[in-house]
């Protein structure tokens, strides 16, 4: 992964501001991330963590708001639920749009572990399953940036848990650059290479966190950068 550099950005967000009924739920963010780096976006609820994502997907284009937005030509979008089209079949769900690429679209469901399943309906599928096959739509269109809003808070623990192994897995053979919206620490600081967290709509003090190598909750400084960050979410245990 490329460490946070400040110097050649993927994603570049200037004094954001979105307003709802007048109150600013975005205040000024500031936030650039790196070609390949995975940063993670924590934040109460009602931080304006999807109200940023929106923004960056361009999925707001009502809102009323202000402030500089540059991101990459091919950007994609996972969000809590799977969003696949239940009258296409699973291979069908993630090459629809692109044309000739189906032989692209059986690897992809090979590389999130779906191989055979590709003549399947959505809703014969579990919801890890599902997750799945949103992911292979989201990287056969090989995105420079990939926006993932909450993609694995409906799914079951150790569902959970094995999504980040695959997610890690497919990050780091296709480097897109990620933003991953998340409620959960852990799985901020197992899967980024950088947290930030949002506070009222802006973002808390400077960079955050740089995780550098701390990836497994057997590492010694896991529990040091988990209580930085519950400080910084305004939560003491
Ligand atoms: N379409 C909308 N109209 C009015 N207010 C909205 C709209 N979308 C979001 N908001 C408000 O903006 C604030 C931020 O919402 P947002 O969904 O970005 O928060 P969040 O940090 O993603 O929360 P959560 O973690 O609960 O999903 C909230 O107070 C919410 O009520």
């Amino acid at each position: 992964m490329a460490p946070y550099a400040g110097l050649v950005t993927t994603v570049r967000v200037r004094d954001l501001v979105r307003r709802y009924d007048d109150r600013a739920v975005l205040d000024g963010v500031d936030l650039d991330i790196a070609p390949g780096e995975f940063v993670a976006l924590l934040g109460k609820s009602g931080s304006g963590k999807s109200t940023l994502l929106r923004a960056l997907a361009g999925l707001d284009p009502s809102v009323d708001g202000s402030g500089e937005i540059a991101v990459p030509g091919q950007v994609s979008v996972v969000f809590q639920d799977s969003r696949l089209l239940p009258w296409a079949k699973v291979l069908d769900n993630v090459v629809l749009g692109l044309r000739g690429s189906e032989e692209r679209g059986r690897e992809s469901l090979a590389e999130v572990g779906l191989a055979g399943r590709e003549d399947a309906w959505p809703n014969e599928l579990s919801g890890g399953e599902q997750q799945r096959v949103a992911l292979a739509r989201s990287l056969v269109r090989e995105p420079e940036l990939l926006l993932a809003d909450e993609p694995f808070g409906a799914l079951d623990a150790l569902t959970r848990l094995k999504m980040h192994v695959l997610l890690r897995k497919l990050c780091a053979a296709h480097q897109p650059a990620v933003l991953l919206v998340t409620h959960d620490v852990d799985e901020a600081i197992v899967l980024a290479d950088r947290v930030i967290v949002l506070d009222a709509g802006r973002l808390v003090a400077g960079e955050i966190i740089s995780l550098g190598s701390v990836r497994s909750s057997a590492d010694p400084e896991f529990a040091a950068v988990r209580s930085r960050l519950l400080d910084a979410l305004g939560v003491s245990l």
